[in-house]
């Protein structure tokens, strides 16, 4: 499926450096530049895939989309609205996005149902019977519903996984953002991830995955973006990307890099 209309989520020269002062004539470190320039556009329903080396800076865009991280120079447009600005509710931005990480990061401590649920209560005031019933869709959709009173480390990691991101799916994201979320699995876990995430595909979710899965991206990229030390270093369709003979540096550069 293609994404169609006005981007949801622009970037328009983003740059980022860890390190060092910005402040002109202060002393300090040398900055790392870490995004370097990166436009990007992600329409209503696509799909875009990063790929990149590790150190790439794949994350770090992840993260500034996010507003984990701020940037040093240029756009995040959501929806045409610039969310990088400093005065913008950031909160308010992230309750529009989820970001789901490759360690998981569920609470230990809580239920599946109750990790699911505690943002939804907690942060938006939702009533309980209301959560607990979005939940519970949820986790039917990501085939776990019968794990919802389960404690995190009685699932394997697969099962962590998808629950990971169907506690980011109950917010009803408008941009679903993932990070290597298959990359801390065992590698007979790592299909049961993918699947969820081609059914999510199918189903419209507007993504924007950081990956190591060379498969992956050619069966659900509308965009390949590839990331060289902080910049585009090449962007089209996963056939343009990783399969034109015309490219055959970059295929190999990415088949030695990812599965
Ligand atoms: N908080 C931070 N402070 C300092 N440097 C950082 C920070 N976060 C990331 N970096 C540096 O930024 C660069 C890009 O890191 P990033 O995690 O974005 O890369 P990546 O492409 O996601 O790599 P990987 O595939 O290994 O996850 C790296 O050199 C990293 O060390």
């Amino acid at each position: 499926m293609s994404g169609t209309g006005a981007p949801l989520l622009s970037l328009r020269g983003v740059r980022k450096s860890f390190g060092g002062t910005r402040r002109r004539g202060a002393r300090g470190g040398v900055a790392h530049l870490v995004l370097d320039g990166v436009d990007l556009d992600l329409a209503p329903h696509s799909c875009t895939v990063l790929v990149g080396a590790s150190g790439s800076g794949k994350s770090t865009l992840l993260r500034v989309v996010d507003l984990l991280e701020d940037v040093d120079d240029g756009q995040i447009l959501l929806d045409g609205v610039d969310v990088a600005d400093p005065w913008v509710d950031a909160d308010a931005v992230r309750a529009r996005l989820a970001l789901v990480f490759q360690q998981y990061n569920l609470f230990p401590h809580l239920r599946v149902m109750d990790n699911l649920t505690l943002a939804p209560r907690v942060v938006h005031g939702r009533p309980r019977d209301e959560a607990e019933a979005a939940a519970e869709a949820m986790l039917a959709k990501v085939g776990l519903a019968h794990k919802a009173r389960a404690y995190p480390d009685q699932l394997s990691g697969g099962e962590q996984q998808r629950v990971a991101i169907a506690r980011a799916l109950v917010g009803d994201p408008e941009v679903l953002l993932l990070d290597e979320v298959t990359s801390a699995l065992d590698p007979a876990l790592v299909g049961e991830v993918l699947d969820l995430l081609l059914d999510l595909r199918t189903e419209g979710t507007t993504m924007l995955v950081a990956t190591h899965e060379m498969g992956f991206a050619r069966d659900v990229a509308d965009e390949v973006v590839f990331l060289h030390e902080g910049r585009v270093h090449e962007r089209g369709t996963p056939a343009q990307v990783l399969d034109d003979p015309q490219r055959a540096a970059t295929r190999e550069f990415l088949r030695r890099l990812h599965r």
